[in-house]
């Protein structure tokens, strides 16, 4: 098996006397990914990871890391780093200290403790942090003292559970830029843990969408997003209106009685998702909508229309004065609206 990828989960399952946390799941990881599990809570993500880690034992399965089976070896074999939620770093060490315990504890020769450390003071950007304790550092700071002190054990993969969800969402943002250019100076392979949404789709390469146990989808974010296949997939990552409507020809009429290009060649009942982008409002006395509402964003306003009796969003950006609520719109088709793969049966 000489094109294996860097990470193969085959058949991996857990199962609880009472309960499958993750039904058998199949994943290939390449070197260098930046991957996210993402799910809503009790989706098995955190099972996931802990059989990664080796702190759960699998029901089933194998998994491979750099060539070599790894789902029988105890944690410490593993070459894998973990960055916690809470950061976990030793109080009583200072963030050098907190840097140099596992190479201690692995017993690295001295010199190469201090290139690895080097290194990753670097890297993180840490250099005026070294002497200072972590009560004396920002929640930031501590966030990159705890990916340095996973980056200096040069691990196979480095592992994220929900490592910025204890920040303020502007600190989030921030961190989440940063995080992910120190991902790519260091080159490692990463699987990242979220229930945001957001994160997910600004941080990976490609993210694995879990619910109850299973994977649903695995794709980039453009894709997933765009194009999603399942109607959970569509739901939650962003905002869509999943509607029903009837195909042919390249285009679908939907319920309010306009026919709209659609992005498959699929003909009778279907599902769709639309996005708010995918329309236009334009005010016009004889328009299918009329706006109930609208969230000014700052860079887009989002729109509330009633058509017929369905309720969609549309955006549009804010460079206008908003539509006022009350308005009549026609809903102006700007891209193929998608047709889900799930299509048969009511789309809400
Ligand atoms: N020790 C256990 N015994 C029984 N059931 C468990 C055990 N651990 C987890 N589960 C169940 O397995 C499922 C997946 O749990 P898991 O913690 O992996 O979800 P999660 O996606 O990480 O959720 P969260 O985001 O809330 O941490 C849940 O239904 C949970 O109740």
């Amino acid at each position: 098996m000489t094109s294996m990828a860097h990470l193969r989960i085959a058949g991996l399952t857990k199962s609880f006397a009472d309960a499958v946390a993750l039904h058998p799941t199949d994943l290939d990881v390449e070197q260098g990914e930046f991957i996210t599990l993402l799910g809503p809570s009790g989706c098995g993500k955190s099972t996931f990871l802990r059989m990664l880690m080796g702190i759960a034992a699998p029901s089933g399965g194998a998994i491979w890391l750099a060539g070599a089976r790894i789902d029988a070896m105890p944690p410490e074999k593993r070459n894998i780093a973990m960055v916690f939620q809470s950061y976990a770093l030793f109080p009583h060490l200072s963030v050098l200290g907190n840097l140099a315990f596992g190479l201690k504890m692995k017993k690295v020769p001295k010199a190469e403790q201090e290139r690895r450390i080097a290194h990753a003071v670097r890297i993180c950007n840490l250099g005026p942090y070294v002497a200072r304790m972590p009560r004396q550092l920002s929640g930031g700071q501590q966030q990159r003292v705890a990916l340095a002190r996973a980056i200096v054990m040069e691990p196979d993969l480095l592992l994220f559970d929900e490592p910025l969800s204890n920040l303020d969402a502007k600190l989030r943002e921030t961190l989440r830029e940063e995080l992910l250019t120190l991902h790519r100076r260091v080159g490692g392979t990463s699987i990242y843990v979220t229930h945001d949404q957001d994160e997910a789709m600004s941080m990976s390469d490609r993210i694995v969408v879990m619910n109850e146990g299973r994977v649903v989808e695995t794709g980039t974010p453009f894709d997933l997003y765009r194009a999603p296949r399942s109607r959970f997939t569509a739901r939650f990552l962003g905002r869509t209106t999943l509607v029903d409507a009837l195909a042919g020809k390249g285009m679908a009429r939907l319920p309010w009685g306009q026919m709209m290009p659609i992005d498959s060649a699929a003909s009778g009942p279907v599902a769709l998702s639309i996005r708010p982008e995918d329309l236009d409002p334009a005010l016009d006395p004889d328009g299918a909508g009329v706006v109930t509402g609208f969230q000014f964003l700052g860079s887009a306003v989002f729109y509330h229309v009633l058509a017929g009796d369905i309720r969609l969003t549309a955006s549009a950006p804010a460079r206008e004065a908003p539509i006022p609520a009350g308005s009549r719109v026609a809903l102006i088709s700007r891209a193929p609206l998608h047709v889900l793969d799930d299509s048969a049966g009511a789309a809400s």
